[in-house]
């Protein structure tokens, strides 16, 4: 019975026929804002807060609840209104980003999305290579990519443009559209019941305009907090998960000014350079200057542009290097967590050489 209601937010099957313990309930986060979760059960939607993070016994961005996760709650006997989120349940995607800054921290865009939508606008922010970096770290998700061109009225080389994203994004499918006809539509048939979509992109390329295109009638009612950044421009700053009239859901997020790699999937999205790879002389072939490299030969052949490679070959290096920081990072909260912080530790470490002696 629960389940059926749950079941309209995207409860996957294998979740639901699942058995688990009496007296918690199951839901789906539907917004965060910081440390306080919103989750909608099958009965109502209600605030909670974490319980790893009470017993700070999470250790990664991974294990804390996010937009799109299904979740159990406690009641909480102290608190009527503020449960507490006591089982992160599997995912079946997970979009992961290095969070902004130097330190390499992993930072959650959204869990459980079926089908993620690449928005890029067909003015000054169309760009190839950013297109690939959101490639790659969509296919690594899970959730299924599709490459939205947004703003079609601002471009008069539309063709030229399609055909060069639909090369770049190989294997997914390349929509375009424009809220100043009705081309918008063109995304709707990837809008299902019960099934979860998410709009990634720079900000401003018009995410929130077609989400609320989506919404129809209830324009207005998206829940998305918008204010003002900088540039007085209105923007996206939480993330919410909404439920359309057709019974699709959607994730809006904050647009992104720049998205790190930290874990790509390169097999799907440069296909084409990877196969080439496995035909070069050497195993570990740079594709620079040695004999035999069949990278090299379709680019001397036409096949492949040199400026696809180049861009493989960064998100390739920006993947590595981002892993080896994230690695580094973890290690050092690991350490953190065992002796509070990395003075103390250095001062454990002194105290325990003393005693060597
Ligand atoms: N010409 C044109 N303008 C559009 C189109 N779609 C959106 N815009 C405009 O682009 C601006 C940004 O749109 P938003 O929907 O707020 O962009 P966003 O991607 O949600 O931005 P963030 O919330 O910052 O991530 C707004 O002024 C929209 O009116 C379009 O198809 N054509
Ligand atoms: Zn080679």
């Amino acid at each position: 019975m629960q389940n059926k209601q749950l079941k309209a937010w995207g409860l996957p099957t294998n979740l639901a026929d699942q058995t688990y313990p009496r007296g918690l309930i199951m839901g789906r986060v539907v917004g965060q804002n910081h440390t306080m979760y919103k989750v909608k059960t099958a009965a109502d939607e209600r605030q909670a807060v974490f319980s790893g993070r009470l017993a700070n016994l999470a250790i990664e961005a991974q294990d804390y609840p996010a937009v799109g996760d299904w979740v159990l709650l406690r009641e909480n006997t102290a608190s009527a209104d503020m449960a507490i989120i006591e089982r992160l349940l599997p995912r079946h995607s997970l979009f992961l980003r290095k969070a902004a800054g130097r330190k390499s921290a992993a930072q959650i865009v959204a869990t459980n999305v079926d089908t993620v939508f690449i928005c890029m606008a067909l003015d000054e922010n169309y760009n190839l290579n950013r297109l690939a970096r959101y490639l790659v770290v969509a296919w690594d998700s899970g959730a299924t990519p599709v490459v939205v061109l947004t703003k079609a009225d601002l471009t008069n080389q539309l063709t030229q443009q399609v055909t060069q994203v639909t090369q770049m994004a190989a294997g997914a499918q390349v929509v375009t559209c424009s809220v100043t006809n009705d081309t918008w539509h063109s995304i709707v048939p990837y809008v299902r019941p019960s099934e979860t979509v998410a709009f990634i992109g720079s900000s401003g390329v018009g995410k929130t305009t077609l989400i609320n295109q989506l919404m129809g009638e209830q324009v207005g009612q998206t829940q998305a907090v918008r204010e003002s950044d900088a540039h007085g421009r209105h923007t996206t700053t939480s993330r919410d998960l909404l439920q359309l009239p057709n019974g699709g859901l959607v994730i809006d997020t904050p647009g992104m000014r720049e998205l790190s790699v930290l874990n790509g999937d390169f097999k799907t999205t440069f296909a084409d350079i990877e196969d080439l790879a496995r035909m070069c002389k050497f195993n570990d072939c740079t594709h620079t200057s040695e004999p035999g490299c069949a990278v090299q030969a379709a680019i001397q052949a036409g096949h492949l542009s040199q400026k696809r490679l180049e861009g493989y070959r960064q998100l390739s290096e920006e993947a590595t290097t981002n892993q080896a920081l994230h690695g580094k990072a973890r290690e050092d909260a690991k350490l953190a967590r065992m002796f509070g912080s990395k003075k103390q530790m250095k001062a454990v470490i002194k105290e325990r050489r003393k005693h060597r002696r």
